[in-house]
């Protein structure tokens, strides 16, 4: 029996609101992700739901994220000072964990139970009578098959209303979840959750069923038509003697229609039939050249049929779906389905047909999570699981680590330990070098169908396949919050560097691959440079490089990509391999080396008077960040000398004026001028970066002097490592270290229970600390440089309540993120920009030059 249920609250982790009181992993310890029973626990947790369509079969399945417990004092002290408590607000229980999808083909349904019983998902939850919600005609056809293979009995939902409980699940809870593709440009759309009904959901299965929902639970099905996705397959399957679907989807790539369609041009002469604005390349009658020609099936191309066939059925879907749209006044139409497969061809030829027929005044959208509608419906209806309470900022989609090599699919068995992981990605060692290779990105406005074209180069630029990676894994987390202090959560986007532009994306695709070497030899070095190490360092790189080239071909697989997203996804890949902390000794390293210069530091600081002092300080943290192992050039510079010679030199070059600089203002509002008086502020967040002589040297100062003026301070740090960041984890030793050279920090991290034992040599103060203002420390809820506001740690969130000074440090939090972000309260962004192109695009400046953007609360 191992006990579960760790209460880390960095994304890869979150603390499940059930009664885990006796919770015991059953089976394989060692298992990612292994069955738990829940003995206390009262409601009926299930793990698994099921759309069994007639040809794919859909599931949906919940996993408890894998807890590694860490016996952190400082989480419990700031807990209780923070007033935070494990009990929820809400009135009944949400799961933390993560949702999968994954899909099967129905006629290997086999596949589909194998994969139940080797993950155990039937077994979750400790029920005799095990009972797995299922929607879709094959609930029926298969009830049996489940009850002899796995002995679970099937609970039929309503296929309609798990369609419509997914897609309101999904819009109002998934940022980037609805989309518009027009022309082969793919753009997200910010669902309002308040004014999102009424709307129609055209669902494209075998067959199409069209609904009107008007909220939740509250819906019509008001159309359909049985020329469907099964059409298509079947008729083309027929036509094309074409082995699947995809097979069939990709032949149409290569397509012509129009040597088998009746073109408005061929029967008015090569003419358009403009009267009726009709040009003469629009479809008149599909199919309809066959009448007319003295030619057998073998005589026309599969691709051709093909491509016809697709068009003649998608423009048929989204006439109809106008239509009805229009019979109920409804503005928005959301298509879903696997008929459409994330295809571009097929969602651009449905938008042109709704754009058509609408002249322009509707609009197609689709959903990333197209085909898991009923499945995620069906899940959703388990009483008291508590998904429908999620909110947005709830919710973190993570790339799936096995994604890149299989677009998606799951084939074989189910990945069990880090071994099997780590062999799996040597096996398909030619497949990833196939596709790590740069594909070109299709550019805009290419797929021809700006009336009725035949695309002409679609086969180069659309691969079949581009969009089917387009479902992560879906981390539920429930302690995540939005920060507080945003002055608009609404209009808040924190990537700075957007990646949909295709220059910036290939730019940091090249930084994040050269970095990538250097990368692998510092992680397999902090794990004793074991070949196991090696091996594991090998098959990191492999999953991280085919995750950017995937990315290359489709930014937006995810939803919106930011430079953030990519740096965190490094981290997370470094994770998945276990490697937990790669810049553990160089972190040391530095901590120590500035921990011993800093009492001379300190005492230099104290000779100066209040305004010099302050200009130094803020000095001091610009030329401190140059500490940063994330930046080639800084990486570089580091071979030229000793951490405290690099550290004078920066300081050295730090020239006023800055690129931005906004010091004076800054000044004016600490000290005050002849007609504004000082501003004391209560409270202060300083989001730290870097460990060594960036905490140490340049923040921790900052921090000193806000104590020292009354300023309650709270260091804000990383919850799992990233680079060479500090965390949260290893302040309170460092803050102890420093403490034993100053009163101040002293007196201030016993008052923020950070010093709680007798770590501190220094023990002749009175004991008595009622007097001293606070230094705490929280964590933010991340592992990665960055850092996105809307999702932070509820620590970080309770902290900034009575906050109303912000300080964000570094080019990670306050560059790549951030840097446009409107605070409610004081903010202060500091930084080194580290990167040249950066330099010039951000500050029309160069490296090493210096931020300081003071923006006083609005
Ligand atoms: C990873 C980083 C954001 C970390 O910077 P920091 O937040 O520590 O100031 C930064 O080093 C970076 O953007 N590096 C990649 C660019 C380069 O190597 O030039
Ligand atoms: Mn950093």
């Amino acid at each position: 029996m191992a006990p579960v249920g760790g209460n880390s609250i960095h994304r890869s982790s979150s603390r499940p609101q059930l009664d885990l009181s006796g919770a015991a992993i059953q089976g394989n310890f060692e298992e990612k992700d292994p069955t738990i029973l829940l003995p206390n626990q009262s409601d009926d947790i299930s793990h698994l739901a099921l759309d069994i369509g007639g040809s794919l079969i859909k599931l949906v399945y919940f996993s408890r994220h894998e807890d590694r417990p860490v016996n952190d004092r400082r989480k419990k002290t700031i807990k209780e000072r923070l007033g935070i408590s494990n009990n929820n607000r809400r009135s009944y229980p949400i799961l933390g964990g993560r949702l999968h999808f994954v899909k099967f083909e129905t006629h290997k349904i086999n596949q589909c139970l194998d994969f139940i019983s080797s993950k155990q998902l039937h077994c979750g939850v400790s029920n005799e009578n095990a009972v797995i919600k299922a929607t879709g005609g094959g609930a029926y056809k298969y009830a049996d098959l489940f009850k002899e293979r796995l002995g679970v009995s099937i609970e039929k939902e309503d296929e309609m209303s798990c369609l419509v409980s997914g897609a309101n699940f999904l819009l109002k809870a998934i940022r980037h979840e609805a989309f518009t593709h027009m022309e082969g440009h793919k753009a997200f759309v910010q669902i309002d959750q308040n004014d999102l009904f009424p709307y129609l959901l055209v669902n494209i299965g075998s067959g199409v069923s069209m609904i009107k929902v008007d909220g939740d639970g509250q819906f019509q099905r008001v159309s359909g038509t049985n020329v469907g996705g099964g059409t298509y397959w079947g008729l083309g399957r027929l036509l094309t003697k074409c082995k699947s679907f995809d097979e069939l989807l990709e032949l149409s790539q290569r397509g012509d229609n129009r040597t088998i369609d009746m073109l408005v041009g061929d029967i008015y002469g090569g003419m358009d039939y403009s009267k009726i604005g009709l040009s003469a390349s629009t479809i008149a009658s599909s199919f309809g050249k066959a009448i007319s020609e003295n030619k057998d099936i073998e005589d026309y191309r599969p691709e051709d049929i093909s491509l016809s066939l697709l068009r003649m059925i998608s423009y048929n879907i989204g006439q109809i779906s106008y239509l009805n749209a229009l019979r109920f006044g409804l503005k928005r139409i959301f298509f879903g389905g696997f008929f459409i497969r994330g295809h571009a061809y097929t969602m651009d030829t449905i938008s042109f047909a709704v754009q058509f027929w609408s002249n322009g005044e509707a609009q197609a959208m689709f959903l990333r999570h197209e085909g898991f509608l009923g499945a995620l419906g069906a899940f959703m209806s388990y009483e008291k699981h508590g998904l429908d309470d999620l909110m947005v900022h709830q919710l973190v989609e993570r790339f799936p680590m096995g994604a890149p090599y299989i677009g998606g699919n799951v084939h074989g068995p189910p990945l069990g330990d880090l071994n099997e992981k780590i062999s799996w990605m040597e096996k398909f060692i030619l497949k990833g070098t196939e596709i790590t290779a740069p594909v070109p990105m299709a550019p805009p406005g290419t797929t021809g169908l700006g009336g009725f074209e035949v695309p002409s180069s679609k086969g180069d630029i659309l691969r079949p396949d581009a969009s089917k990676l387009n479902v992560g894994v879906l981390h539920l987390v429930p302690t995540l919050e939005v920060f507080p202090l945003l002055a608009d959560p609404k209009m808040y986007e924190p990537n700075t560097i957007d990646l949909s532009d295709p220059g910036e994306l290939e730019y940091w695709y090249t930084v994040l691959s050269d970095h990538l070497p250097d990368l692998v030899d510092k992680a397999v070095a902090s794990e004793g440079g074991t070949d196991d190490a090696k091996r594991r360092g090998d098959a990191f790189a492999r999953a991280f490089s085919a995750h950017l080239a995937r990315l290359m071909e489709e930014p937006a697989a995810y939803g919106k990509l930011g430079l953030a997203n990519l740096l965190e996804l490094r981290e997370e890949c470094l994770r998945e391999f276990h490697f937990f902390d790669a810049y553990r000794s160089i972190k040391q390293r530095e901590n120590e080396a500035s921990l011993a210069v800093l009492p001379d530091l300190l005492r230099e600081i104290d000779n100066m008077n209040e305004e010099t002092r302050l200009l130094t300080l803020v000095e001091g943290v610009l030329a401190a960040n140059i500490f940063d192992w994330g930046s080639r050039a800084c990486v570089d510079l580091y071979h030229k000398g000793t951490i405290i010679e690099i550290y004078r030199m920066s300081r050295k070059k730090m020239q006023r004026p800055w690129r931005v600089d906004d010091f004076d203002a800054f000044k004016e509002r600490m000290l005050g001028s002849q007609d504004k008086e000082p501003c004391k502020h209560k409270r202060a967040l300083l989001f730290v970066d870097n460990s060594g002589a960036d905490v140490v040297l340049g923040m921790l100062p900052l921090a000193r002097e806000l104590l020292r003026r009354g300023t309650e301070v709270v260091l804000v740090a990383n919850s799992l490592p990233a680079l060479n960041d500090i965390t949260a984890m290893e302040l309170p030793d460092i803050v102890a270290e420093a403490a034993k050279h100053c009163d101040i920090l002293r007196r201030a991290a016993e008052a923020g229970g950070l010093l709680v034992d007798a770590m501190i040599s220094n023990q002749d103060s009175p004991k008595d600390n009622s007097s001293s203002v606070a230094l705490m420390v929280v964590e933010n809820g991340y592992g990665s440089p960055c850092i996105d506001l809307r999702q932070v740690s509820s620590e970080l969130a309770a902290a900034a309540k009575d906050a109303d000074l912000v300080i964000l440090e570094g080019m990670g939090r306050a560059l790549h993120t951030n840097f446009n972000a409107r605070f409610s309260c004081d903010a202060l962004k500091l930084a080194m920009v580290k990167n040249q192109r950066l330099a010039e695009k951000l500050i029309n400046g160069n490296i090493y030059d210096c931020v300081c953007r003071f923006e006083p609360a609005g």
